[in-house]
């Protein structure tokens, strides 16, 4: 805590907003590769977690790069701060009460740490979408690995910057194995336990 900087008591709790709700809330944290499947899979459990009435919102780079981070670059410093600030940007959608889902590359461990820190573990749920770097650049949905290879684009994560695998996600989704319906639909499962109060 910062000094001379006391926190302001609400008279609105966040278990009060849950049960509002009439559901948990925490938040989904999906970590891969770019091209990985990210978003595909977050958009499509949103979408069955809305149609079931639970209330979410998602984070992605376009609504967060574009915006609140539009200052920050690719170097592993900017990074670190990216994922900083939607973890915080995520934890006060969760004491808002939502079901939170973000789809960031987040490539470094201690990074990854750090959110799980900032939301508290029993709030933290971190899907790692595992496709291989030869797939995701197959795919090459935005053309930025042929850029990479072109040295059009530095620190390129999986081609010239790390990407560091998750040691014990709570679900681990192989893309090359599992069908996008299937992977979402686990995930859903895997968090019906979770959403209740
Ligand atoms: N150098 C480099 N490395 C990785 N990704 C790059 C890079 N430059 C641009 N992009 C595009 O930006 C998206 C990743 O942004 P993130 O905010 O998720 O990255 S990070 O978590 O801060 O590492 C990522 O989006 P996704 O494809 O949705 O993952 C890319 O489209
Ligand atoms: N099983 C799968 N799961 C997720 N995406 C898949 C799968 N099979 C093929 N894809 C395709 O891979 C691409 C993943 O792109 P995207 O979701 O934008 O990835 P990311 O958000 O990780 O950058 C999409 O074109 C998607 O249709």
């Amino acid at each position: 805590m910062k000094e001379n900087i006391i926190p302001h008591e609400y008279q609105i709790s966040t278990e009060d907003r849950r049960q509002k709700n009439g559901h948990n809330s925490f938040l989904i944290w999906f970590t891969g590769l770019s091209g990985s499947g990210k978003s595909t899979i977050a958009n499509v459990v949103e979408q069955k977690l809305f149609q079931q009435g639970i209330k979410t919102y998602s984070l992605d780079g376009d609504n967060i790069r574009n915006g609140i981070n539009k200052d920050l670059t690719f170097s592993p410093e900017d990074r670190t701060e990216n994922i900083r600030r939607i973890a915080e940007t995520a934890n006060l959608m969760v004491e808002a009460g939502l079901v939170v889902l973000a789809a960031f590359v987040s490539p470094y461990k201690k990074d990854r740490q750090n959110i799980r820190n900032i939301v508290k573990d029993v709030n933290f749920v971190e899907v790692y979408i595992n496709t291989s770097i030869e797939e995701c650049e197959r795919r090459d949905v935005k053309g930025l690995y042929k850029k990479a290879r072109a040295g059009e684009i530095k620190n390129m994560t999986g081609i010239s910057a790390p990407y560091e695998a998750p040691d014990n996600p709570e679900i681990e989704i192989k893309t090359e194995n599992e069908t996008v319906e299937a992977a979402a639909q686990r995930i859903v499962d895997y968090i019906a336990l979770k959403l209740k109060l």
